[in-house]
């Protein structure tokens, strides 16, 4: 038997969508997704998204396998793909959620909020920021110590990093350019620093006015990528630390734009599109 899926996308950040709402032990390998995802061999995608049944409070459950097989706590550009996969399956189900639509979503980051709204766009609650060090987690500071503007030497140069968790590891730099920094080189030297235990996601960030920030980022276990969710909000809390933007700002990836936020009420709030390019069956 072969595997059911759909692929959509966030901003040319892309996924395979399973249907695992009936069952909670994970049929999906780490091999596996590798083999998915492969641009070659496979369907080709960022990762592997698994829709399973929530519990408590959560309508469903989200697990995720980057291309490499490493299992993120979250992922920003999926949950928007999540939402729009699984409104699909509702509607294919008979169930048509009435938007605005919010989802309750258990992922290893914690609860995520994603609401599908009638203009098409999906805003995600996507929780606090971490910012301790032991939260990132980094041996950049003491553990109870945030990292802001601490400086970190990779590939013989000196780097000033802030670093902030939203589910998952980010380390972010500001940049006068995106553009020129040599993204396959320094990404795997900052994602394996001996500072990051658990690894880390890398940005890259110009910012064209405090309301407008421009980045590119190297994500852990997947590379170069054209989107990052969690890296935009992680970014935007990294700027308004360094008293470089606004709270609310248009965050530019390689793959088109994210409004982000960064509320009064210390949650950060994503909004941005998701997509779905075609569905198929893997061979047997
Ligand atoms: N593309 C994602 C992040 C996916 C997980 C990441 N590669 C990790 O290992 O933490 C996003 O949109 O947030």
């Amino acid at each position: 038997m072969g595997i059911a899926f759909r692929k959509y996308h966030g901003l040319g950040n892309d996924f395979i969508l399973i249907d695992h709402r009936q069952q909670v032990e994970l049929q999906v390998s780490p091999q596996q997704a590798i083999e998915l995802c492969d641009r070659n061999f496979g369907i080709g995608a960022d990762g592997v998204i698994l829709a399973l049944p929530g519990q408590g409070e959560a309508d469903y459950a989200m697990r995720i396998l980057n291309s490499d097989g490493s299992e993120p706590e979250m992922c920003g550009n999926g949950i928007r793909c999540l939402a729009q996969f699984l409104a699909d399956l509702e509607t294919q189900d008979g169930q048509s959620p009435e938007l605005p639509h919010t989802y309750q979503i258990h992922t290893l980051g914690g609860i995520m909020r994603p609401q599908l709204r009638p203009d098409g766009q999906v805003r995600v609650d996507m929780g606090e920021p971490r910012l301790l060090a032991q939260d990132i987690p980094t041996t950049l500071a003491t553990a109870d110590d945030k990292v802001v503007a601490q400086p970190l030497t990779v590939a013989g140069q000196d780097w000033a990093v802030t670093c902030v968790n939203m589910g998952n590891p980010h380390c972010i730099t500001f940049v006068d350019d995106v553009e020129p920094i040599p993204l396959a080189d320094l990404g795997p030297q900052f994602e394996h620093h001996p500072a990051f235990p658990q690894r880390s996601n890398t940005e890259f960030v110009q910012v064209v006015r405090p309301d407008y920030l421009k980045m590119r980022v190297w994500e852990r276990g997947a590379g170069a990528t054209l989107a990052c969710g969690t890296g935009a909000c992680a970014l935007l809390v990294a700027a308004v630390l360094n008293g470089k933007a606004d709270r609310a700002a248009t965050v530019e990836l390689p793959g088109g734009c994210l409004q982000i936020e960064w509320g009064q009420d210390n949650r950060v709030y994503m909004t941005g599109p998701a997509t779905l390019v075609f569905s198929g069956e893997t061979a047997a």
